[in-house]
């Protein structure tokens, strides 16, 4: 019988109720112990709809308070000294990796101050995981209770046996780093590291694991021959424990493993190897034929990435072939990833249009489809005939509905030239003319947008959206909250002001919401990092701008202010990474799409008197196809082209910003260099200043703000560390070129924390006006 699997299931809850709990737990409102419980019951509940849809195979260790990669330091000791002198309890240190810890002495326990290890994007997601951080002397040691092997016991005495999932020995190390001032290459710890999976896989045995899913999603990766090479001996190890441990399934996702087939042949010995045929199917033949003459095929053929219903007959043919190879008992019908990346239920909308919600499939409705598929091969199509007449019907209704379709988006795309993709002067005729018209210091201090996004600013937003406040009052409410911003602004004596975004629900959602060709949704959170969530607007069809849709705000913000004020707008690709793309539409159109709703915003900004104005491009390192090659050279072509096409509309004397986060950009520092940006901010406090060092190597000319502390974190940086790092930065940056800025917008943070530490950046600033 063809087998249902699920990778991984979204651990919010249906009301984000993690959030709820953890943040409660940091505020002190709840102990401990109330965190631990609600941990345990969205897991029993995830577990138990799983159940109940029927899913063969369920996941167990899928679950994390925090991040799951953080769960695997925590796992195997690999805690930074920085952390462990302070011989927290487990759950404060866990935390303080996560998000940094700043507490006073009391009751004799001593003062903490402990930054957060760096956070990056997994993979090309919006999920971002904790990297682990190395030290030449590494050892490794299990904690104590080995997480697996208890969330396994809790969910088979719930009468669940799952298959407990692990992030693989190799992508551990793969996806670490040496610690700063350390020069381990994390794969040499590969055979220290190993004995603690043998631990925990005999574990997971004993207490009755059939089988595990070992994820290795590097593989995916262009990898080191040293990385690649670790395959063999690892998994030779792994499978030299035989009955002493569980089958193991290898999961990779989010791309193709063709490049690295050879690496298969040592992995012969496993039960099972999981590939992403919704990303890549074309990767089948190729996989198939370096299966090992027993190994089963774990077909990931619904998307763990987006919303979109399974085109059911599709997925059937797909799998249908798999098992004419390999026969029913070999094949498990899979989600192409862990479902972490889609929201909960759709069963939560209650006010999506029900033409469109037809189309969508979320968390608990992709676990029906994932039974449905699996019964379609092993019983025949008859068994469930009405669920693939009813598939077949939504997917023709979206095929040919007029929603999808604006002529008149077509027709302007089909004027777009050349020339709407280039400033009018080179960079230095531009600078000149800026400087002109902002007179801004050297050293210029700003913000990157967000100001706290506070309670009250959300109940306002909250009470407007459910009409119990009129738009007039939630106006005031948002100038009201315009004008603190600004004053802060001038008593913190920042150079370049910003309105703060108190509008603004989210950076993408936002602009989702007054663009025409996107839906968006009520519940459907999907989380970004720790408690934080996002709620991706779905672009369903053509997309144009009815009308200006920060305009109003920032002249507003610009009117009250004595400095010069920042216009904000998210750019194209990261409006197009941060929703929910349409898979009817290559990407590049929908991003040209965007590009020119943007390019009419921009216009108008400038035409109100905006002469600052920051697209922020988060997401472009993200969209990056995960391996060199030509696929990435067109990708970065498009998405260039679309910042360009959205920014190029203004005069010599109006100063385009763009904002990098979560981004390693040394490797696609070429692209960044192409957009034209004047000015760029890129998060950095939490990288090596070395880094910088490209800017110098490819000799960039343009201005920079390498941000200067961290913001994830609620810790105050103290004027002398912002000072350092400013140092730093000076060895490859010249004071002409520097801006001084935090690493990303402030609204997840308090005004307590956001006002100390922007006084330390502005004086620290200061200091080196002064000597300079
Ligand atoms: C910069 N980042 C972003 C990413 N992706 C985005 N789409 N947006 C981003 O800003 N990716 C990379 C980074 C890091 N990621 C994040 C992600 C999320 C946050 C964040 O702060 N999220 C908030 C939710 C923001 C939001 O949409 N708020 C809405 C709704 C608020 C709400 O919960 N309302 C309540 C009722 C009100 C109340 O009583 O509080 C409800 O609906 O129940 C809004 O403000 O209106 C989060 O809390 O997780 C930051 C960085
Ligand atoms: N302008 C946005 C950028 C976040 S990446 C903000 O400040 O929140
Ligand atoms: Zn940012």
């Amino acid at each position: 019988m063809v087998q249902s699997s699920i990778l991984g299931f979204p651990r919010m809850g249906v009301n984000r109720d993690l959030k709820k709990a953890t943040e409660a737990f940091w505020a002190g409102k709840i102990p401990k112990e109330e965190l631990l419980s609600e941990g345990k019951r969205l897991r029993l509940e995830h577990w138990q709809l799983q159940k109940k849809a029927g899913v063969d195979i369920i996941p167990s260790n899928d679950f994390a308070f925090y991040d799951q990669v953080l769960d695997h330091i925590h796992l195997f000791g690999v805690v930074p000294e920085r952390y462990s002198k302070y011989n927290l309890s487990d759950l404060d240190e866990y935390f303080a990796m996560g998000r940094g810890l700043q507490r006073p002495e009391k009751d004799g326990e001593p003062a903490v101050d402990v930054p957060s290890l760096e956070m990056v994007k997994w993979f090309d997601s919006n999920y971002h995981y904790v990297k682990p951080t190395l030290q030449d002397n590494q050892t490794f040691k299990l904690s104590g209770t080995a997480k697996p092997v208890t969330e396994f016991k809790e969910a088979k005495d719930a009468g669940i046996l799952t298959r407990p999932v692990l992030l693989g020995p190799v992508s551990f190390l793969a996806l670490a780093k040496a610690d700063r001032g350390q020069s381990v290459d994390p794969i040499s710890l590969l055979d220290k590291l190993l004995p603690l999976y043998e631990d925990v896989l005999m574990q997971l045995k004993d207490a009755g694991a059939e089988s595990v899913q070992i994820d290795e999603p590097v593989l995916v990766f262009d990898l080191p021959t040293k990385v690649k090479n670790a395959f063999q001996p690892a998994y030779e190890k792994i499978g030299a424990l035989g009955s002493k441990a569980p089958k193991i399934v290898l999961a990779t996702y989010f791309g193709d493993i063709v490049h690295n087939i050879g690496v298969l042949d040592s992995l012969k010995g496993l039960y099972a190897i999981h590939v992403d045929l919704v990303r890549n199917p074309e990767q089948l033949d190729t996989v198939l034929g370096a299966l090992g003459p027993e190994q089963t095929l774990s077909a990931g053929v619904v998307d763990g990435r987006n919303i979109w219903k399974t085109n059911f007959q599709r997925a059937i043919e797909t799998v249908e072939t798999i098992v004419q190879k390999l026969g029913k008992d070999r094949v498990i019908v899979s989600s192409s990833s862990s479902l972490l990346h889609t929201p909960h239920t759709l069963a939560s909308e209650k006010k999506l249009d029900p033409e469109v919600k037809d189309w969508f499939s979320f968390a608990v409705e992709k676990a029906d489809e994932l039974v449905i598929i699996a019964k379609a091969v092993s019983e025949g199509p008859a068994a469930v005939r009405s669920a693939l007449e009813a598939n077949a019907k939504s997917m023709q209704a979206r095929a040919s509905s007029a929603r999808t379709n604006d002529p008149k988006v077509k027709d302007r795309q089909a004027k777009v030239t050349e020339d709407m993709h280039k400033r009018a002067s080179p960079f230095p005729t531009r600078i000149a003319q800026q400087q002109k018209r902002l007179n801004l210091p050297k050293f210029p201090t700003t913000t990157i947008g967000s100001f706290p996004q506070t309670k009250e600013i959300r109940i306002q937003r909250n009470k407007f959206v459910k009409n119990e406040i009129t738009a007039e009052e939630y106006e005031k409410f948002i100038e009201k909250e315009i004008q603190d911003v600004v004053r802060i602004q001038e008593e913190l004596d920042l150079d370049v002001f910003v309105h703060g975004e108190p509008e603004r629900n989210d950076m993408v959602q936002y602009f989702g919401e007054r663009l025409n060709g996107y839906e968006f949704t009520t519940h459907a959170w999907v989380q970004s990092y720790g408690s934080r969530c996002v709620r991706p607007p779905i672009i369903v069809g053509d997309i144009s701008r009815p009308a200006p849709m920060s305009v109003k705000e920032s002249k507003y913000a610009a009117s009250i202010s004595k400095k010069p004020m920042k216009g904000m707008l998210t750019g194209p690709i990261t409006c197009l990474r941060w929703s929910f793309p349409r898979d009817d539409v290559h990407q590049s159109v929908q991003a040209q799409q965007l590009a020119l709703a943007l390019r009419d915003e921009v216009v108008d900004l400038e035409a109100a008197g905006i002469y600052v104005i920051q697209v922020d491009e988060p997401a472009l390192r993200e969209g990056l196809p995960l391996r060199a090659g030509k696929e990435r050279e067109r990708y970065l072509q498009w998405a260039v082209n679309s910042f360009r096409l959205s920014t190029a509309g203004v005069e010599d004397g109006t100063q385009i910003h763009s904002h990098f986060c979560y981004s390693e950009f040394q490797d696609f520092f070429y692209a960044i260099a192409a957009l034209d940006a004047d000015v760029l901010s890129i998060e950095n406090s939490k990288s090596d200043a070395k880094l910088l060092k490209v800017f110098v190597d490819e000799a960039y000319p343009r201005h920079i703000g390498p941000g200067v502390y961290d913001i994830h974190s609620p810790r105050v940086p103290s004027e002398q560390e912002i000072k350092d790092r400013i140092q730093e930065m000076l060895q490859y940056l010249k004071p002409d070129q520097l801006w001084i800025d935090p690493d990303c917008g402030l609204k997840t943070r308090q005004w307590s924390e956001t006002k100390a530490a922007l006084t330390n950046m502005v004086n620290a600033a200061k200091y080196f006006r002064s000597k300079y």
